[in-house]
């Protein structure tokens, strides 16, 4: 019943925690995703938008694959089996002193745009791009964390608290819910920005101060689209006096002007004139770019290698398995070894280093970055 052998604590969030792992029968690596909050009936865990958002995306070069829902009915703790990835992009950057090298930025941000324009041409926008959510391996790229994601046609205004605030957009500050899938955009906006200068270009200590930041910025926003978000906005008085910012040029000098200029089209206060996934990665930028990634990604077969080769050797159930579906089952007394109790496996202490046990802490916890503050 011990399918996974816990290994290290690879990372934490608001609603879980990632767990290193390896399964005992095939050897291969995984990261489970063990969730805060636990599960009432089988329902409630199909019904989960990161499930659901992860059948509809997958598979796909860069979005993280799910390999395996774990569901423990009678403690209703949940985990998710996911591919294991070596490091998010924040820890990619932290504590570094020298700038990266543009190409390896520019095929790392190329690849986000793909997997942003795969989620927005089915539909879906995922609410929540900071660097920790973006996963790499070597020179390969996977969006994760589809937690917040939503329908691109779902009805506005969204009432939900979503998004990290050093990356959410001004129409998502400003408004009460009236934003749509340029959100992520923006959310890209800042992440450039910041793997390219090595620190967050908004690192707001409160929404007030978040604001305050992007008018030091980029200014503040034009009369027209002030008077919009306050027609679409009731918890705040929008009324700033009109200010200039210091720009974003300034702050990314040693960048290429092509760099600086798609940047800027990502952060652009209009969100109706803020450039789209397919126009970015259309973009001068990324022109010798699109050959490139052709050669590198030549064919659907290398496709699903590139998706493997984080997890290392398939399993035997998964070769000749050409599209992957979560297994998970209405009833948790089957033979279906993916129903082995995770518990019993988190639990045991003999595998698990101390401090790295399952902890269901407030799910509304914060954790800060570690920068220091730049402004
Ligand atoms: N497949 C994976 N391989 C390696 N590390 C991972 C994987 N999935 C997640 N992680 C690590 O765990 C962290 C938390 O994961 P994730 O963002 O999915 O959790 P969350 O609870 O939904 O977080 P959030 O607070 O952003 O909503 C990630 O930032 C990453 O460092």
């Amino acid at each position: 019943m011990h399918k996974y052998r816990l290994i290290s604590k690879k990372g934490e969030g608001t609603f879980s925690e990632v767990l290193k792992a390896q399964s005992i029968k095939t050897g291969k690596f995984v990261a489970i995703k063990c969730m805060k909050n636990h599960f009432n009936n089988i329902e409630q865990v199909n019904n989960l938008r990161e499930i659901q958002a992860l059948r509809r995306l997958s598979p796909h070069p860069h979005i993280v694959k799910l390999l395996e829902v774990l569901y423990d009915e009678p403690t209703g703790r949940l985990a998710l089996v996911f591919e294991l990835m070596e490091l998010n992009m924040y820890e990619w950057i932290r504590g570094r002193k020298n700038y990266l090298p543009e190409a390896k930025i520019k095929s790392y941000i190329y690849q986000l745009l793909k997997s942003i324009d795969h989620m927005h041409s089915n539909g879906i926008f995922h609410r929540d791009i900071k660097p920790e959510n973006v996963l790499l391996v070597e020179d390969n790229l996977k969006l994760a964390d589809f937690g917040s994601c939503r329908g691109i046609h779902s009805k506005q205004p969204f009432t939900e608290y979503i998004s990290t605030r050093w990356y959410r957009s001004p129409e998502c500050l400003l408004t009460d819910g009236y934003y749509n899938y340029k959100m992520d955009i923006w959310g890209v906006g800042c992440v450039f920005f910041e793997v390219s200068a090595l620190f967050p270009l908004f690192p707001g200590k409160n929404e007030l101060d978040q604001i305050n930041k992007i008018h030091n910025i980029l200014g503040t926003p034009p009369q027209r689209i002030l008077e919009d978000f306050r027609n679409h906005a009731s918890h705040m008085e929008i009324n700033f006096p009109p200010k200039e910012g210091t720009g974003i040029e300034k702050l990314i000098m040693h960048i290429s002007e092509d760099a600086r200029d798609l940047i800027s089209k990502m952060l652009t206060y209009n969100y109706e004139e803020r450039i789209n996934s397919k126009e970015a990665l259309a973009h001068p930028y990324f022109k010798d770019m699109n050959e490139e990634y052709s050669k590198r990604i030549p064919s659907p077969s290398l496709k699903s290698h590139l998706a493997d080769s984080a997890a290392g050797e398939k399993s035997k159930e998964e070769k000749g398995q050409k599209r992957f579906l979560p297994l998970i089952s209405k009833n948790p007394n089957s033979k279906n070894p993916s129903f082995a109790k995770i518990s019993m496996s988190i639990e045991n202490k003999t595998l698990i280093p101390k401090n790295f046990a399952l902890s269901i802490k407030n799910p509304t916890q914060y954790v800060q970055k570690n920068y220091k503050s730049y402004y």
